[in-house]
């Protein structure tokens, strides 16, 4: 043969494999859980749903069974909507299914400060956890129950005052408590720029991470040399960026500026600036941190409760037999305290029923696993990105009767809601709030805000539906009530609110006049429009 034959061949050649190479992409490898069918080099892409996520990865678990892969370009997905699953892997085996994917976007946006987000498991996950976890223990939580209930008292307050505006009173309500309690500051008043401005921000943070929601940079990488004027998430993120890191560097500044001054007020940041060297953080991952714990911690209660409401104003039977209960146990002439709340196992029931019915973060964080594994017979490997669909296993019909009906019934006739007959060896009662080593740290805390408003609002209100999102109050509630996103709640609505007696609302006005001193001691930076609204509120 000539020395072109050899070379054309050679080229023929090299074509052939490189063909066969470009065709595999995309492809399921042999030993992966089953999923809907790949095209080449896309994989599923081209099916992944750009909202509502968790509504897709429903069917496809339904389809596929509880665990299912997922092909994007030469990366894979798993989606786990099995209980059974979700302890023998995700919890079992948390040593190697607690990492998280590198998600470039929240690099872009934190400058790798994303703590909850994108820390792999390692050394600095293991310190920033370590640091947060100071801050959410039982005693910890302890010390935050007077603040956590004078905010509490606002929420009726406000509620009493502008029922028609309960909507942002909740968010204002969530927002300040974690700022006081983290920040040392607290918003008297939605208007107030830090609640607006983390509101804003955390918004756009949620709708830019949605699965589905940009191109699959992480999976593709290759889509990050695509410039910017046809790549719109460089611009959001650069955009996103600028706004987060102006909201915590300036509230670490001002917890700074305080103790500086000595007017510290007992605020998490202040230890951890006490402890910044035995903890190894420096002052960005400190302000980062308070972030993680602001965004975390406000945005999740916020949902529950707004959709708690939604619910009591939906269905009125359920809303009359909790008064029922709340009135023979508490009585008219005192509010609800925490100690109530074992006494009253059917709003027990409606709290598990809300997290159930919607729960805030449908697919959980994406985790990532960090090596090799056998799982139900199937191959995961290492640098897989795994999903818990924990909407997919509130609403399947095999565990629970009629998942898309708000019934708290079925968890005062079985412990996990489950229907007759299921066998419950998988379950837990804190699904909702993720698996494994990263399950939610504010696990204590987020409960404690809930059951206190659970108990003071069906104490002190009556909910009615009027305009749901302008559409007849009487149709069911449906997933498209609720915003998309990776956290989601309901998008805003009207109910008519109204206060149960003249007696229950004098308590609220008077309880409020006696929680000044305690808000006072978080009111060191209000600006003037701020003082005059606390002293005419
Ligand atoms: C209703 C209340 C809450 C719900 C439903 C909730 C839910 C969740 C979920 C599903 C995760 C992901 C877990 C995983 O990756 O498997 C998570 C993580 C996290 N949550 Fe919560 N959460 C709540 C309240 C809070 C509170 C009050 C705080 C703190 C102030 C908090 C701080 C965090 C942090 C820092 C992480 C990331 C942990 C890590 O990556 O190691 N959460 N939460």
């Amino acid at each position: 043969m000539t020395m072109s034959g050899l070379l054309g061949w050679s080229f023929i050649a090299l074509g052939a494999f490189i063909f066969r190479y470009i065709l595999k992409v995309g492809s399921r490898e042999t030993g992966l859980p089953p999923g809907p069918p790949t095209l080449p080099v896309l994989g599923n892409i081209h099916q992944f749903p750009t909202k509502y996520t968790h509504i897709q990865f429903s069917r496809w678990g339904k389809q596929f069974g509880g665990i299912f892969s997922l092909k994007i370009g030469s990366g894979t997905m798993v989606v786990i909507s099995s209980p059974r699953i979700v302890k023998d892997y995700l919890d079992k085996r948390s040593a190697s299914t607690s990492s998280r994917p590198h998600i470039r976007m929240v690099e872009m946006i934190t400058d790798g400060l994303g703590f909850a987000m994108i820390s792999a498991l390692g050394p600095v996950w293991k310190s920033l956890r370590r640091a947060i976890q100071m801050f959410l223990t039982k005693e910890a939580c302890r010390r935050h129950l007077p603040i956590e209930r004078v905010e509490a008292i606002q929420l009726l307050y406000d509620t009493l005052k502008q029922p028609e505006d309960l909507f942002t009173h909740v968010q204002r309500h969530a927002t300040s408590l974690i700022l006081s309690t983290v920040f040392g500051v607290r918003s008297p008043r939605y208007e107030n720029s830090t609640v607006t401005e983390f509101i804003d921000v955390q918004h756009r943070v949620e709708a830019a991470l949605e699965p589905g929601a940009h191109p699959p940079i992480d999976l593709m990488p290759i889509l990050q040399y695509v410039p910017e004027r046809w790549a719109s998430w460089k611009g959001i993120c650069r955009d996103i960026r600028a706004k987060q890191r102006k909201l915590y560097v300036g509230l670490r500044d001002k917890c700074e500026a305080r103790m500086r001054e000595d007017r510290r007020n007992g605020s998490f940041l202040e230890t951890l600036f006490d402890q910044k060297d035995a903890l190894g953080l420096t002052r960005d991952m400190i302000g980062y941190l308070g972030g993680a714990s602001l965004e975390g911690g406000s945005v999740t209660a916020v949902s529950h409760l707004q959709t708690f409401v939604l619910c009591m104003a939906c269905h009125p039977e359920v809303q009359a037999r909790a008064h029922m209960e709340i009135d023979q146990v508490v009585g008219s002439n005192r509010m609800p305290s925490l100690e109530d709340f074992e006494h009253l196992p059917y709003l027990r029931a409606i709290v598990k029923e809300v997290h159930r019915f919607y729960p805030v973060v449908p697919m959980g964080l994406p985790h990532a696993s960090t090596s090799d594994e056998m799982v139900d017979g199937f191959f995961i490997p290492k640098g897989t990105t795994l999903f818990m669909n924990i909407y997919g296993i509130y609403h399947d019909e095999d565990l629970f009767e009629d998942p898309e009906v708000f019934n708290p019934d079925r968890y005062l006739s079985s412990e996990f809601g489950t229907k007759p007959g299921v066998d419950t060896a998988g379950f837990r009662h804190d699904f909702h709030f993720g698996c494994g080593r990263r399950i939610c740290p504010g696990i204590l805390l987020g409960d404690t805000m809930i059951m206190m408003n659970v108990m003071n609002l069906l104490w002190a209100f009556n909910f009615k539906a009027v305009d749901m999102n302008k559409r007849d109050p009487h149709v069911p509630i449906q997933y498209t009530d609720f915003t998309a996103g990776l956290a989601t709640g309901p998008k805003p609505y009207q109910c008519d609110i109204k206060p149960r007696s003249q007696e229950r609302a004098d308590i609220v006005r008077s309880e409020f006049a006696q929680a000044r001193p305690i808000f006072s001691m978080f009111e060191h930076e209000l600006s003037p429009e701020e003082k005059d609204f606390v002293a005419h509120w």
